[in-house]
């Protein structure tokens, strides 16, 4: 994050007596504030149907920090605090929207605020559309500063319902106004990706269907859909993960050198990366993605109960809570290597790695029929670690015989305190007008076209999820995807 740089701006919260404000975005506001990336000059206006008051935001505000920082921590907030105002509001009542403008008037004058303005839709998304809407027509966009809107995920369930939000929002906000939340583009080594890519002799050069053999994304969870039953049987994986967090890593990773490191560039060439992905239709769905779901099973040493068994889950549900899939590039680069990935509730373990496997040199003097060498990988290691480890063959000691090679860099406890967290960083650049990570309409919509794509051929061909044990690596049916292509899963648990 850039130092020395400090925001100054009204910031309202749309749901903030919600579960997101709570842990998510209170934390990252204080964090902010201590760090000095927020002047005095700033105000937080929560919103919600509830009769609270500003102290009993306050409060709430107060126990996120403690539970983040420690009691002395948020004994210490009072200053940070009293910026914090609390409006009950039904965003489906319009009076309740010339009450939000007296406050912010009052608020930019308390705080000598310059008229910046956030609107942060931290709420269900079916209001998303209609909250724009009443903010412009209420004139809460008319402001001598900037205004900007921060929309949660997840935007739309499909191209149709995602085009219609995004027209009704585009009715009240411009392109460069609105922040589409995808909070792994947050994460400390999904930005980091872009630097090893670009900023390296080493890997830039290699970077292409020459010399790669085949990409795996994976992001495993340990949980499983967690009190979100309603909400999961909607979405499954393939909206939750795929749509989003898992297609965005995959552009960050086939995306071409872009001209500059500016936000219009870099989209531009994440954009022509989903363009050039390969739709899976009709029947070449059989062979390219594995849906699955969760029986029961046992994590860390504790039974858990199958996705038919959780709340609100309907008990013959066909929702997946796994999927897997083999994704071709159709350009010049990219054509021939297959990107695997996978993304699961309920496995063995927590973690999102990216794993670079390195084609094999044609002639490699070391590599006889009893000595064989592995393939050159990068691990990049998004969490719960995060670094990079680099693996090479070198020569085992004291005998003719080759053996890998692990070089790792992760970032230690020491570098990690100061680590801003995803949710901090996003703030911080939505409040710089900063939108390079945040995703871009042609973004959106041309992943909900492949991730229809694959919905439709589930349906179409009457797919229906395979199980597997939770807390195994997902179902067997994965490994043949791989298999097929003379590779398997890098394992990404002990790596
Ligand atoms: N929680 C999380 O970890 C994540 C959440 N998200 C997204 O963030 C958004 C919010 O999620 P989350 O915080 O979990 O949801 P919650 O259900 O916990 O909170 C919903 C919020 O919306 C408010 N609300 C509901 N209806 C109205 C209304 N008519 N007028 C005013 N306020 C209303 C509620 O206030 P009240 O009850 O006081 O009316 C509450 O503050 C969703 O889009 C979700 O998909 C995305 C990623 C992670
Ligand atoms: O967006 C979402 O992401 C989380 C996983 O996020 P992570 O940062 O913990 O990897 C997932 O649990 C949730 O279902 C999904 O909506």
């Amino acid at each position: 994050m850039r130092q020395n740089e400090q925001a100054e701006a009204v910031f309202v919260i749309f749901g903030s007596t919600g579960d997101l404000a709570k842990r998510k975005l209170f934390p990252s506001i204080f964090n902010l504030y201590r760090k000095g990336n927020l002047t005095n000059k700033f105000a937080i206006i929560g919103l919600g149907r509830r009769e609270w008051d500003n102290e009993k935001l306050r409060s709430v505000v107060k126990e996120s920090i403690k539970e983040e920082h420690g009691e002395a921590v948020a004994e210490g907030s009072s200053e940070f605090l009293d910026h914090f105002s609390y409006l009950s509001f039904d965003v489906t009542d319009k009076d309740s929207y010339a009450n939000l403008l007296d406050e912010m008037v009052l608020k930019e004058d308390e705080f000598s605020i310059p008229g910046n303005r956030i609107f942060y839709m931290a709420m269900a998304p079916e209001f998303f559309g209609s909250i724009a809407q009443s903010i412009y027509s209420s004139g809460l966009k008319e402001t001598s500063g900037w205004t900007r809107l921060v929309i949660e995920k997840p935007f739309g369930t499909d191209l149709s319902t995602a085009k219609q939000l995004n027209e009704e929002i585009r009715k009240a906000f411009s392109e460069d106004e609105i922040y589409r939340i995808d909070h792994y583009l947050g994460k400390e080594m999904v930005q980091n990706i872009q630097v090893i890519r670009f900023a390296n002799a080493m890997f830039a050069p290699l970077w292409n269907n020459r010399h790669i053999a085949n990409i795996q994304v994976t992001s495993s969870e340990k949980l499983g859909v967690e009190g979100r039953g309603s909400y999961y049987e909607k979405s499954g994986a393939l909206r939750d993960m795929v749509q989003n967090h898992m297609l965005q890593m995959v552009s960050l990773l086939a995306m071409d050198v872009p001209l500059r490191l500016t936000t219009d560039e870099i989209r531009s060439e994440k954009i022509k990366v989903l363009r050039a992905l390969r739709p899976v239709v009709g029947e070449t769905i059989k062979e390219n993605v594995v849906r699955a779901q969760y029986s029961a099973g046992s994590v860390e040493q504790t039974d858990v109960p199958g996705y038919l068994q959780e709340d609100n889950v309907d008990p013959s549900s066909h929702t997946e809570t796994y999927v897997a899939a083999r994704l071709l590039i159709d350009n010049h680069d990219w054509a021939g290597v297959p990107f695997y990935i996978r993304t699961g509730k309920r496995m063995a373990v927590k973690s999102t790695k990216i794993v670079v496997e390195f084609k094999e040199l044609p002639h490699n003097l070391y590599a006889k029929e009893a000595i064989k060498t592995g393939p050159n990988l990068l691990i990049i290691h998004i969490q719960p670690d995060e670094g990079i480890t680099i693996v090479l063959n070198g020569k085992k000691i004291g005998s003719a015989d080759t053996t890998p090679v692990h070089l790792e860099y992760r970032h230690d406890s020491e570098d990690r305190v100061n680590t801003p967290e995803a949710y901090e960083r996003l703030l911080f650049d939505c409040m710089m007008g900063d939108a390079t990570n945040f995703a871009h309409w042609d973004e959106v919509s041309l992943s909900w076209s492949l991730v229809d794509a694959i919905s439709n051929a589930w349906t179409e061909s009457d797919n229906q999820p395979v199980s597997y044990k939770a807390g195994s690596m997902g179902p067997k049916e994965a490994d043949k995807l791989l298999e097929a292509d003379g590779f398997s899963w890098w394992p990404v648990e002990q790596m």
